[in-house]
């Protein structure tokens, strides 16, 4: 089985990011990281986009704020930053506290530094196939180890597990638009195992500890395991049972080291893109 190594992806997006930079006078291009609270998730997140911007020569600066902010004060928080001219990005870790309305801050934000694509304007661009907005970088990750391990999605049966807005809806509009065949699945499909075995491109992104094992695997499959979890001896770990996988699919991505290292690289090449270089 082949392993698609999410490190190898990302120093080839460090080098297209690179050479955008050498044609760009000024300051490098600044990402802002807003954080509410002290979610692990979103820190763990924060800590691999911010070594992410450092070692690809970006500016980044967190803006962290107390869980119990008000909507009223996040917001009057969000707009000095979103209007910043030295800002040149923004990712907004999320969920955010219930006191906030999401929603509200999803139409604030301004489309054109908004990188992981929670606006409205960019979520339209992503289901029109239009590539001029910012697509969640997470979903554009999937198709970018596609691409650079050059394994076509043009035509092929693709299942994904999961339908967040963050993953599953988006990456399966970015699929259609490589010509795939789409099925997405979520917590009501039935014969869930079935229609994985079916897939040639099996995408995990339901966020439950080693769940698809080798029963949810076809033969000469290739699985994307966009998942990341923490295993019963507190390490990191995918959707994908591995062990069970590697006999059957002919690639596979691993957790930690897959997925998880292009998404904050696609996070990199949006900045870059909002500079205007
Ligand atoms: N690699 C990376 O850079 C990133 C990784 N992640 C990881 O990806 C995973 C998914 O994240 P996210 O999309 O935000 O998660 P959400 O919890 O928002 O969505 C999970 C989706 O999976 C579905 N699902 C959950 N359990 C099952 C099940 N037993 N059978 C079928 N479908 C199921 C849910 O279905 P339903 O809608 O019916 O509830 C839902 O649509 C997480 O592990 C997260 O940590 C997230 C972002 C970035
Ligand atoms: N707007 C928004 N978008 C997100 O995509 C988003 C979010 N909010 N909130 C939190 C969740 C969780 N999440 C993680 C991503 C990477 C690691 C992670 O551990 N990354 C390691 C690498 C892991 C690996 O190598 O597979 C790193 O970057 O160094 C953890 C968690 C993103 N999320």
């Amino acid at each position: 089985m082949r392993v698609l190594k999410g490190a190898e992806v990302s120093a080839k997006i460090k080098e297209e990011v690179q050479a955008a930079l050498e044609k760009y006078n000024g300051a490098a291009p600044k990402l802002a990281i807003i954080r509410v609270g002290e979610n692990p998730d979103d820190m763990s997140y924060e800590c691999g986009a911010t070594k992410k911007m450092e070692n690809f020569g970006l500016r980044v600066q967190s803006y962290v704020y107390p869980a119990d902010i008000t909507d009223a004060d996040f917001k009057a928080e969000f707009t000095k930053i979103n209007e910043d001219p030295d800002v040149t990005g923004i990712l907004m870790l999320r969920p955010l506290p219930k006191q906030i309305c999401e929603k509200d801050i999803e139409g604030m934000i301004d489309p054109a530094k908004d990188l992981d694509g929670i606006s409205p304007v960019n979520i339209a661009k992503v289901f029109a196939g239009d590539d001029s907005g910012f697509a969640p970088c997470t979903a554009e990750a999937v198709i970018e180890v596609l691409k650079a391990a050059e394994i076509p999605m043009t035509g092929k049966r693709v299942t994904i597990v999961g339908r967040s807005m963050v993953v599953g809806k988006p990456l399966s509009m970015l699929m259609v638009k490589e010509n795939a065949t789409v099925t997405i699945c979520h917590t009501k499909t039935k014969d869930l195992a079935g229609t994985c075995r079916n897939a040639e491109i099996l995408v995990a992104a339901a966020g439950r500890a080693k769940m698809l094992n080798g029963d949810y695997v076809g033969q000469d499959a290739v699985v994307i395991d966009v998942g990341i979890n923490v295993d019963e001896n507190g390490k990191l770990c995918g959707d994908v049972d591995y062990d069970t996988v590697q006999e059957k699919a002919q690639a596979a991505t691993p957790v930690p080291g897959g997925v998880g290292a292009v998404t904050t690289a696609v996070l990199a090449k949006h900045l870059v893109r909002a500079a205007g270089v």
